[in-house]
């Protein structure tokens, strides 16, 4: 028939998930269900577009790794340069904004790849996944969303894979990006954009397509009293990079600032962000800071920057806002 095509990739999570009661909601296993199953749930997803679904993998976010991001991106291009006019990735909720901002900074076309998730398991009441998922395929399918770059779709709100973030561990209205706002909403089961198709201010876009590995990159919660030991254990370790959550605008102590300093004469890339939740973290001389990126987000862009640079200069250009 003539409706758009859509993939669904599954990753599992809670959408995914499968407790023993139905008032359970906190103590069940994520991706236990099948995206086919997912999407069998939700009859009139048929009429919205032509739907494939493909298991990646069903599994809690936590366990997402460098190797699914990096299949995933390889398989989102290349069935977006074909006739798929979006991908649909169902994903538990805790690490979603690090896949949306990985696939948000790869996508090599200006179509769509929204990110959806559920914050109460499949078979809870009032379960929150078929829901979000048919809006998902809506705004998957839907030209309004073409040039609008990677978003994550929960709770009827439609958020920017660059700025959106979980910001609350149980509530199911979680997503937000309390500085840059949503980019639209739901209503009536229709999606209601605010604004015209925008890119956030200096993303760059990387091509993995023949990037075989991510470097390791680690991040370091700062915290009073903060020692070095860490950052040297996570280097032995083969860490090529690291993010400090800093306090405030970046700040750590003397002794770790003294331990980033030497790093970066060496040519060691240290992003500096922090662990408030918002703001800005701006650029220091003894270390990289990460703009408006929290620490999830910018290990994200260390990994792939570093696929096209090991200049801290040239790095450091990846998380400015500046066009
Ligand atoms: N709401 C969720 O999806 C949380 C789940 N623990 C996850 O896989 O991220």
């Amino acid at each position: 028939n003539t409706l758009p095509k859509v993939t669904i990739f599954g990753t599992g999570g809670t959408i995914a998930g499968e407790a023993k009661t139905k008032t359970d909601v906190t103590g069940y296993k994520s991706g236990e269900i099948a995206v086919s199953t997912l999407i069998e749930a939700v009859p009139s997803i048929v009429d919205v577009a032509n739907v494939d679904g493909v298991q990646i993998v069903n599994t809690s976010s936590a366990n997402i790794t460098s190797e699914i991001l990096l299949q995933m991106a390889k398989k989102a291009n290349e069935l977006l340069k074909k006739d798929v006019s979006g991908i649909i990735i169902t994903h538990g909720t805790d690490t979603t904004e690090e896949t949306a901002f990985f696939m948000d900074l790869v996508n090599q076309t200006n179509k769509p790849i929204v990110v959806v998730g559920a914050m109460r398991p499949a078979t809870a009441i009032s379960a929150d996944g078929p829901m979000n998922l048919l809006n998902a395929v809506k705004l998957a399918a839907s030209e309004d969303s073409v040039g609008r770059g990677a978003m994550i779709l929960l709770n009827d709100y439609i958020g920017s894979a660059y700025y959106t973030t979980k910001t609350n561990a149980i509530s199911l209205d979680t997503f937000k990006a309390r500085d840059q706002g949503f980019l639209g909403a739901f209503a009536d089961g229709v999606a209601h954009f605010y604004f015209e198709p925008a890119k956030a201010t200096g993303k760059p876009n990387f091509d993995v397509s023949k990037v075989d590995k991510l470097p390791r990159v680690d991040i370091v919660y700062g915290y009073q009293d903060m020692k070095v030991d860490q950052i040297n254990a996570l280097i032995d370790a083969g860490a090529k990079g690291l993010v400090i959550a800093g306090s405030g605008n970046g700040s750590i102590p003397t002794a770790v600032k003294d331990k980033v300093t030497e790093l970066n004469k060496e040519g060691f890339p240290v992003v500096l962000s922090t662990r408030t939740g918002g703001g800005f973290v701006t650029h220091k001389d003894y270390a990289i800071g990460s703009g408006t990126l929290n620490p999830q987000k910018s290990r994200i862009m260390l990994m792939l920057a570093l696929t096209q640079t090991k200049e801290l200069s040239e790095i450091e250009k990846f998380y400015s806002t500046d066009k």
